[in-house]
């Protein structure tokens, strides 16, 4: 698939679920049951982290587990975990940051990236690679809302992710502005309800964040 067609894909997935929890799995078994909760709450795009041993098994489960849940790899910063990710059946990828040569592969790999930028030098390695789509990370204290319509300028044509920071106090402000596709974060998914498996606080969470984002798209 082309950067484009890999691009337009993500764009379809995040226009019908703009909120994406991003995931750090301390068991395997949290799994299933956290993706179910998230997607009962409305939620249908997920990232799960690579970063416990966790991560890797529970994507595989969510995949043989969930076919309607979209499931992608974070905190993807080698070649090597870009592999396993892939072999895992993740089915989007994001990287915290760039590399050359991670950007390189992330391209030539057949799954939707969003790669890590948080500068605009940054955004212009992958730019010249012919990449429109980043995460921005980590948002809030590399200037935020500011920093993106500032972006906007330069890099009219491309798209954001914004993560770290974002919280529901400030989501609808992120959502609202045009070059933001989504938004994603780990507030979804509190340590606490995952280790007491309290899956309807998670379902609750997730509702209360798809509320705000309506209200956003709907004006
Ligand atoms: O692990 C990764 O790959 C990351 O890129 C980081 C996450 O996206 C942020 O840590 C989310 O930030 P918070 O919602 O503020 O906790």
């Amino acid at each position: 698939m082309t950067d484009i067609g890999k691009a337009s894909v993500l764009d379809d997935w995040l226009s019908h679920s703009p909120i994406v929890p991003v995931i750090t799995l301390e068991s395997v078994d949290q799994a299933v049951p956290l993706a179910k909760a998230l997607f009962a709450g409305g939620l249908s795009v997920l990232e799960v982290t690579l970063r416990t041993p966790a991560g890797l098994p529970g994507i595989e489960s969510i995949r043989a587990t969930l076919p309607d849940v979209i499931v992608g790899a974070g905190t993807v910063m080698t070649v090597e975990q870009l592999q396993a990710v892939q072999t895992a059946g993740a089915q989007f990828v994001v990287s915290p940051g760039s590399t050359p040569e991670l950007l390189s592969a992330m391209i030539h790999s057949e799954l939707p990236i969003l790669p890590g930028i948080a500068t605009l030098s940054e955004l212009m390695l992958g730019y010249q690679m012919g990449l429109r789509r980043f995460k921005f990370f980590p948002a809030e204290i590399s200037g935020g809302i500011k920093a993106l319509k500032a972006f906007s300028g330069p890099a009219a044509d491309c798209s954001f992710c914004p993560t770290g920071g974002v919280s529901p106090g400030n989501l609808k402000d992120y959502l609202g502005l045009t070059n933001v596709i989504a938004v994603g974060g780990t507030w979804l998914t509190p340590a606490d309800a995952l280790a007491s498996q309290s899956w309807s606080t998670i379902t609750d969470l997730a509702k209360s964040a798809c509320a705000l984002a309506s209200s956003i798209r709907t004006g």
